[in-house]
């Protein structure tokens, strides 16, 4: 089945995908990512590991706290019942990598592969963002210094559940997300350009690239920030990995490039965490909680 449209960007196509980068993420804010350089076998080693550990007994599961507000074990919840998730803030350092193996108990071939992909999800999310820059004709090493945090996500979809919500409408907050979405199980939905809810279908091998609120404020509103959220469309457990790069440690601000007297500065700089506890506070999910950082004109 086709993807309702969703922008498909080779990696190994470049300079001729930079046109094609830019318009995906300025029209949609988000694209399916093929020639990834992401082994193949090591996703579907990752994901066996993850299932496996969002199949741990609950009083395992929230042994893995909070790092920074909503990092750790989410539990089900009132509004969202079938959702459940494990969370890893920083995958970046060795050290939160093993507290979070160490919390559950993994053996030393689980602590191995996630290991593994935590460095080749980190590499390729810091590629793909670098060619995003480039492609709106910026150059230099935005990235090299930013966060990334995962998260894996288990759906718990039963016959009774059908056409009930698997997770909310939302944003992500971050610059980018990196989410290797079940190869089998479809049920996540994008707004299209339109403001239409489409249906992103499943393609093994690939993943898809969503970009967050902290991407729609760095550029100066250029790049979208994609809504979305997962319906339950079929009685089957869905699991999907995501992984998100965050933003630096300093303020979010556009890069001068992008101010000029046509598009002057939208967003006072604020921190990431700032930012993060201000979508918490406010449980604006989808956006919203940026158009309190605009720059009153
Ligand atoms: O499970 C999915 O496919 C999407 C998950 C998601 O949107 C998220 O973790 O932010
Ligand atoms: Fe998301």
């Amino acid at each position: 089945m086709g993807e309702s449209g969703v922008p498909t960007i080779d990696l190994q196509g470049f300079p001729g995908q930079y046109e094609k980068l830019r318009r995906a993420c300025e029209e949609w804010g988000c694209f399916r990512l093929v020639n990834h350089n992401i082994s193949l076998a090591l996703m579907a080693d990752m994901k066996r590991v993850v299932r496996s550990l969002l199949d741990l007994p609950f009083d395992v599961k929230k042994r893995n706290l909070d790092v920074i507000s909503g990092s750790g074990y989410m539990a089900p919840s009132q509004v969202n019942p079938l959702y459940e998730a494990l969370g890893l803030y920083d995958m970046g350092s060795s050290q939160a990598v093993d507290t979070f193996c160490s919390q559950l108990d993994a053996s030393p071939y689980q602590r191995e592969v996630i290991e593994m992909y935590a460095k080749a999800i980190h590499g390729a999310a810091k590629d793909v963002a670098r060619k995003l820059a480039e492609s709106l004709g910026l150059s230099g090493d935005f990235f090299e210094s930013w966060v990334c945090q995962f998260r894996i996500n288990k759906y718990n979809f039963t016959p009774e559940t059908i056409g009930s919500s698997g997770v909310q409408i939302h944003t992500d907050s971050g610059f980018l997300t990196i989410l290797q979405d079940d190869e089998n199980v479809g049920g996540l939905e994008v707004m299209n350009p339109s403001g239409v809810y489409v249906a992103v279908d499943p393609v093994p091998g690939t993943v898809l690239i969503n970009l967050g609120d902290i991407a729609k404020a760095w550029s100066n509103g250029r790049l979208r920030n994609v809504q979305h959220r997962v319906q339950c469309k079929e009685a089957t457990i869905r699991i999907s990995i995501a992984s998100f790069l965050l933003a630096s440690s300093e303020e979010v601000e556009a890069p001068p490039e992008l101010v000029d007297s046509e598009h002057p500065r939208l967003y006072v700089p604020f921190t990431y965490e700032d930012y993060r506890k201000l979508r918490l506070t406010t449980k604006l999910q989808a956006g919203e909680a940026l158009e309190l950082k605009r720059i009153k004109s």
